[in-house]
């Protein structure tokens, strides 16, 4: 890879990573290595300033907007904030402002809540809007959500502005995290990762009495407007405080930097004793004057600088290691803790990954081992304390035989995970399988939850996925607690999945590597399950970020007869196997061209024009390069027109342009 396609990658790579966290309230990574992987983009990026794009994900704010609300246009831009892990770069941060103002200087230090921001627009002292972040410059409109929070005034005292805007932090207790948790557990439920990422999706909620039932916070930090009765940070928190609002005691103001190590210090001992999470602290110089001279960057005031501390890390006694079998059929050593308490919740248990991770740690049955929790559901275990090994232990040996079937397990060449190939007879395998098919993204039956599958599976009524479409009321009234009604809601969500379009089909069926986004490039790319069967394999590795490995597994999916059965029974049933008609491409016009939007667009928006493209067989590709056949300019077009000019073999056009050709 050359550093153009590195950086690309990883700009691609945290793209998806900032949708996963900010859209789905569903991180798959640490935010620490995610922060790593933001990191090592901005240093490629700052050594090599040729490739800057100022839709980089070090440009932008992070959060999007959902298609669930209103969306508002903030009247003052709500930026995020710089991130140090060390002492040494809040140091070299305060070198720099004090270089630049040339004068003392005063911070503000408060505790960074881990939560979403909010701005809260009041008017005459009454509540009038409450917006989320979303990406900076617009978000989500949630005021009938934020009025459910009891800490958050509908009225204000005092002597306050009549047009401001309030921000801060919403927040989930970490009584409440887990309480929603043990729940969400008791109805076999997916649980959610922490309580950030759940304070955020209960935002999104659309039930407003049910974001009421989960108690969340907040805390209010910043109030904005046009001339405001205060010149400083300080000043404007008791100013706050004075309208109403609640605005944390923990604050301090700081005379130096010395000050705010010693705050840094005490908070990164305390935060343990805190009812809620905080990911670090926060610095700001205090003077509004101040601040004003230094400004912003492309996402994050000058002004300010988070502190964040590394993941909470305590030791325990490592008890036993229990072997998990997924749907896929691959094996997860998970390890079984003396339970402590980790971040606000009772750890028991962590992921161990795979036998590579265990012969790496060295971890052995009843050592002392270190756990971490960083922003996933498992934590994981970062390290064995040598020093009090009992000397009599031994390394673990990774079993040979499935834990729930005794087949003898396979470990492919190049691959880490261990596998049971047992298939169709290794129950949660079977039961892994209809749990996927079932499942919000895939075929949406949300009646039918991890319980039921076992239910189905155990009576012998379902024993694969193309059996749900034989079932029969009169087949689940005599299963265990199941009353009418629910009997009827399965039946109902049955019926209803027949119209779940086929790039879901094609994620449900469970093809190994074939997540929901290649689902969906392999639906586009080949519009039907009778194409996608007969595809070649050079067809398939040749599809858009498809490599050859999806490309094998794809292949031996469909070679096998038992696949080819299950998926005529889905046929039968009448599941969509072929794109929906508004989906599929509505001329060739465009096939074998490439096309590049930049600037801003009037005739439509990005996402419209590149729809147009793909409607119409042309493909869209994501940087100018002599791949690129045309680039439609809009208004204040920049690095990208500049580039595709300097090439000389891109066709440049205005949007009507381009409306013409298709
Ligand atoms: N794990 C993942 O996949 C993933 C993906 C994207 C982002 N993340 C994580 O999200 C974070 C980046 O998100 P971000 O842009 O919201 O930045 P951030 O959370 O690091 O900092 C900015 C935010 O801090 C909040 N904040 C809390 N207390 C504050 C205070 N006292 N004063 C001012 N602001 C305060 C504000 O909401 C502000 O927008 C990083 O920590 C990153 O690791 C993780
Ligand atoms: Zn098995």
């Amino acid at each position: 890879m050359n550093i153009q396609e590195k950086i690309q990658a990883l700009r691609e790579e945290i793209n998806q990573h900032n949708y996963n966290y900010y859209i789905l309230d569903q991180p798959s990574i640490s935010d620490y290595d995610f922060d790593v992987l933001l990191k090592e983009l901005n240093d490629l990026e700052k050594q090599h300033p040729e490739f800057f794009d100022p839709n980089s994900p070090t440009q932008r704010v992070g959060g999007g907007v959902s298609k669930n609300f209103p969306t508002i246009v903030h009247e003052y831009r709500m930026y995020s904030l710089d991130n140090s892990y060390s002492i040494e770069d809040l140091q070299d941060w305060e070198k720099r402002i004090e270089k630049s103002l040339e004068e003392k200087v005063e911070f503000v230090c408060e505790l960074k809540y881990d939560g979403a921001s909010i701005s809260i627009q009041y008017e005459n002292g009454d509540l009038k809007q409450a917006v989320t972040r979303g990406d900076g410059f617009q978000g989500d409109e949630v005021t009938a959500n934020i009025r459910t929070i009891g800490s958050i005034p509908l009225k204000l005292k005092g002597n306050y502005p009549s047009k401001f805007y309030v921000r801060g932090e919403i927040i989930l207790p970490h009584k409440e995290f887990n309480r929603i948790n043990s729940e969400r557990e008791k109805q076999g439920l997916e649980l959610y990762a922490n309580p950030r990422n759940t304070a955020s999706g209960s935002l999104k909620l659309q039930d407003s009495a049910e974001v009421y039932k989960r108690r969340l916070d907040c805390y209010l930090y910043t109030i904005v407007g046009n001339q405001l009765p205060f010149n400083s940070q300080w000043e404007m928190l008791q100013a706050a405080n004075s309208y109403g609002f609640k605005v944390p005691p923990t604050s301090k103001l700081c005379q130096s930097l010395d000050e705010v190590l010693a705050f840094i210090d005490h908070w990164d001992k305390e935060r343990k004793n805190l009812p809620f999470e905080i990911d670090g602290i926060v610095v700001k110089v205090n003077s509004f004057a101040q601040q004003q001279e230094l400004g912003f960057t492309a996402k994050s005031p000058r002004w300010a600088m988070a502190y964040k501390f590394k993941a909470e890390k305590v030791e325990t006694e490592l008890l036993s290691i229990s072997y998990q079998v997924g749907r896929t059929g691959a094996v997860t050593p998970v390890a079984n803790l003396k339970p402590v308490s980790l971040a606000g919740t009772i750890v028991k248990r962590a992921s161990l990954h795979n036998e590579d991770i265990i012969n790496k740690l060295d971890v052995r049955i009843g050592d002392r081992v270190y756990v971490e929790k960083g922003g996933e559901i498992i934590p994981k275990i970062v390290e064995v304390n040598f020093d009090v090994r009992q000397p009599d232990s031994e390394k673990i040996e990774f079993i040979q035989n499935c834990p729930e079937c005794g087949t003898e397990l396979v470990r492919n060449p190049g691959e880490a995970q261990h596998y049971c190939p047992n298939e169709d007879g290794c129950k949660p395998q079977i039961i892994g399988r209809m749990e996927h098919f079932v499942s919000r993204k895939a075929m949406d039956m949300a009646s039918i939850g991890g319980e039921t599958a076992v239910l189905l599976y155990d009576n012998q009524l379902v024993k694969d996925v193309a059996d749900f479409y034989k079932l029969q009321k009169f087949m689940l009234l005599p299963l265990d607690r199941m009353a009418e009604k629910s009997a009827q809601n399965i039946i109902d969500a049955i019926e209803e999945s027949k119209k779940i379009p086929f790039e879901k089909v094609l994620y449900a069926i469970g093809i190994r590597h074939v997540g929901e986004t290649v689902a969906k490039k392999l639906a586009k790319r080949f519009h039907s399950m009778d194409n996608l069967m007969q595809a070649s394999l050079e067809d398939l590795a040749s599809t858009e970020d498809i490599g050859e490995k999806i490309a094998i597994s794809i292949q031996e999916f469909f070679a096998k007869e038992k696949n080819q059965i299950l998926i005529q029974r889905l046929k039968e049933a009448g599941l969509q196997m072929e794109l929906g008609e508004d989906s599929k491409p509505t001329s060739n016009v465009l096939e074998g061209k490439t096309f590049l939007f930049t600037g801003s667009l009037t005739k439509f928006t990005r996402d419209e024009a590149q729809a147009l493209v793909e409607q119409n067989g042309g493909k869209n590709v994501s940087g100018v390069s002599k791949n690129l056949n045309y680039l439609i300019a809009g208004e204040k077009a920049g690095s990208k027109l500049a580039k595709a000019q300097a090439l000389g073999t891109v066709q440049i056009l205005t949007e009507d342009e381009f409306l013409a050709m298709i």
